[in-house]
């Protein structure tokens, strides 16, 4: 790579003349690019804008900063780089120097922001040439207020938030007995208050506002109710459609769509069952013909929107829209700001847009946070009369502890608050709950006090006896049998493996039994690195599997190797994230291939020769098991602190678990110090769409 040629920026470089931004002068030693990049703080893309905007004729070498650093967030998860963030809180903003690493700081960025205001990166930036004051012109960075984009995430934030806005005016007319069908559908799913109105039956309020207009998001935590709302808000407007298209009707044309394959199949596998209760006849509140009209099909975004290899765009877009009338999109929270641009444009405006999700999981691997841009105050509700005045004649539900001067946006966000999967005797569902309140004292509490769901180990190193029988068996100091079954560790679905094929089975329910094995249990990992990261990890278990003959390699490819996709492969049809197992072939002499579990229920088996880029994942980070459930989840933190210790890390890898969790970690500590530090991303979304 070409030297980034401005003094300023290179290594070793005699200090220049100080710039002047304003009446004070920036300080004559600037932050030292090169040096950040061969430490690893910068990316080689965040240099190379540098030198773009050096090509450009950008000489000041403050902007230049800017832009690295502008880049730099992006890389971080950020949609532009906050300038007033910056210099309030430059390390906490910028992650510089990275946590553990502050011995080999050279000159920081909060040293060269001492003295600088924020007038000063102002009038700077907008005297750039390389920089348009919000969007006027074409280009490379753009400056909105106090915000700093790079312009492509400058165009997708605008286009969401305009979309979003266009989107909020598609009002649908809904028959005046819509208070008599909304009851009939959710009456079975009350309680007592909920039924005499003393307590808001959420799920009602919910479908109410989803079908008046043309988007709307529904947040709730594991086993709220999300998909059970959107099951019964389907067969509202299935049967509102059927009346007013007369005999020859089909109905509207429904899809659901999930950002991951394991997303897709998990979505899929619970309206499966949901509608064969429905057509079995079991759910009398929903005609067993509107079943019919309800898919149980659900396609992973790129696919929906129909991905390009090596293209960033996709076949349906703005100009050739889907062919739909509503679009249900799962875990919403996974979606970044690039992919939910695509997807805006994609839908069209005629059609109903429903987002599901928790807005309090970990946001996407990418750029954006959009459903927790959009639900950040669906806890506080701020609905305004007229919405109020809707839900009540809708419902019978009085919003008036919820009101408040919330956007238009917020009047169609609805957070649902009960989980229905983890009762009042759950440890997971208090312990999902408190870390999210981040109640320090309520967290140890039901670490401690477990109900023989949650299990607490501290080993002292990877080499632990203790962590040994959790990985073998799932055993982690008591957890008690749930329906029948103990906790899983990897021997259960690797002896499954070694049994091979059994008389009464075909090849195809082996490979399906030892898949259904496989997810009852993972161990996640919060970071990458290091011993108690996913690589370290995987390395040791395969490792100790081997020792315990249950598998017969611990590297290369072996019978029994979970693998995980970690890019997307048109080649062979296989997502990023999509996870199979390396199994024997009965039928063909036992060569080894790799089967995965697809969205519609089937298996595909894959030479591994064909597998161009996966990674073994008896261990995967909690960014990874987004969108999963496990029987037994069990999260290892790592024993010294680190910036992705979060609130929001620790609450997604808790709520991966369906029945037990454990977690690993060497320095109890750590806990508290995580669930007190909650993600910030910066991005403008909000404030565009008028919070
Ligand atoms: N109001 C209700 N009363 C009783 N049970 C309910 C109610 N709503 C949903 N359930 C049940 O709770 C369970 C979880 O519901 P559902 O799958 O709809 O939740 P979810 O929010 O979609 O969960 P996930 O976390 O898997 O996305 C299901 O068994 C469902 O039948």
């Amino acid at each position: 790579m070409a030297e980034v040629t401005t003094p300023q920026t290179t290594l070793n470089a005699e200090p220049q003349a100080p710039f002047q931004f304003g009446p004070k002068p920036l300080p004559t030693e600037l932050v030292p690019l090169e040096q950040y990049q061969q430490l690893g703080w910068l990316r080689q893309l965040d240099l190379a804008l540098v030198r773009l905007l050096q090509q450009q004729g950008e000489t000041n070498p403050a902007v230049l900063t800017l832009a690295a650093l502008a880049s730099h967030q992006v890389g971080r998860g950020h949609i532009c780089l906050d300038l007033t963030m910056l210099l309030n809180e430059p390390q906490l903003i910028l992650g510089l120097p990275p946590q553990g690493r502050e011995f080999l700081a050279p000159s920081l960025p909060q040293h060269w922001l001492q003295g600088i205001t924020l007038e000063q990166l102002l009038s700077g930036l907008e005297a750039s040439t390389v920089v348009d004051n919000d969007n006027r012109g074409s280009a490379p960075l753009v400056l909105s207020g106090a915000l700093l984009y790079l312009r492509r995430y400058y165009e997708y934030e605008v286009e969401v938030a305009a979309v979003l806005t266009e989107r909020l005016q598609q009002q649908f007319e809904l028959p005046e007995d819509l208070p008599h069908r909304l009851n009939q559908l959710f009456a079975p799913l009350k309680d007592s208050a909920e039924n005499d109105g003393s307590s808001v039956h959420w799920q009602s309020v919910a479908a109410a506002l989803a079908a008046r207009a043309g988007v709307s998001v529904i947040s709730g935590g594991p086993g709220t109710g999300k998909t059970t709302t959107v099951v019964r808000l389907l067969a509202l407007l299935q049967s509102l459609a059927l009346e007013q298209q007369g005999s020859d009707g089909t109905g509207l044309r429904i899809q659901l769509a999930a950002p991951t394959g394991k997303a897709a199949a998990r979505l899929s596998e619970s309206l499966s069952g949901t509608l064969s209760a429905i057509r079995a006849g079991n759910v009398a509140e929903i005609p067993t013909e509107i079943a019919e009209l309800i898919p149980a099909e659900v396609a992973t975004l790129h696919r929906l929107l129909g991905a390009r290899p090596d293209s960033r765009f996709f076949r349906h877009h703005r100009s050739n829209p889907l062919h739909l009338d509503v679009l249900v999109v799962d875990e919403a929270s996974m979606v970044d700001l690039e992919m939910m641009a695509s997807l805006l444009a994609a839908v069209p405006p005629t059609a109903r847009l429903i987002l599901l999700g928790d807005k309090d999981q970990l946001s996407s691997v990418e750029a954006g946070a959009v459903l927790g841009d959009l639900c950040q105050f669906a806890e506080q509700g701020r609905y305004q009369a007229d919405t109020q005045g809707f839900v009540y004649r809708a419902s019978g539900y009085d919003l008036s502890p919820w009101v408040g001067a919330g956007t238009s946006l917020e009047q169609q966000v609805v957070m649902l608050r009960k989980s229905h999967r983890f009762g009042a005797d759950s440890g997971i569902g208090q312990l999902a709950s408190a870390v999210n309140r981040g109640d320090v004292d309520q967290t140890r509490w039901q670490l401690m006090n477990s109900q023989g769901d949650l299990a607490f180990l501290s080993p002292k190193s990877t080499q632990d006896s203790g962590f040994d029988r959790l990985l073998l068996d799932g055993d982690a100091n008591g957890l008690a049998p749930r329906n029948g079954h103990s906790a899983a560790g990897y021997r259960r679905y690797l002896q499954l493996v070694n049994e091979g094929v059994q008389p009464e089975q075909t090849e195809l329910q082996w490979q399906q039994s030892i898949l259904t094995a496989f997810g009852e249990f993972q161990l996640l990992a919060a970071i990458r690195e290091g011993e108690w990261g996913v690589s370290g990890l995987n390395q040791r278990i395969a490792t100790l599997l081997k020792r315990k003959q249950l598998i017969s390699d611990d590297k290369g490819w072996y019978a029994g190797r979970p693998v995980m996709v970690m890019r997307n492969d048109y080649s062979v049809n296989l997502m990023n994230g999509d996870v199979g197992i390396c199994l024997p072939s009965a039928s063909d002499g036992g060569q080894l291939r790799v089967v995965f579990p697809m969205p519609d229920g089937s298996l595909k088996a894959v030479l591994p020769s064909r597998l161009s880029s996966v990674e073994t994942v008896f261990a995967m980070t909690v960014h990874k098991s987004q969108g999963s459930e496990f029987s037994h989840t069990a999260l290892v933190l790592p024993d010294k602190p680190n910036p992705v210790l979060t609130r929001e890390l620790i609450y997604t890898g808790i709520t991966r678990a369906k029945l037990w969790f454990s977690l690993v970690i060497s320095d109890g500590s750590l806990v508290a110090e995580a669930i007190r530090s909650q993600t910030v991303r910066s991005s403008g979304l909000s404030q565009r769409l008028g919070f």
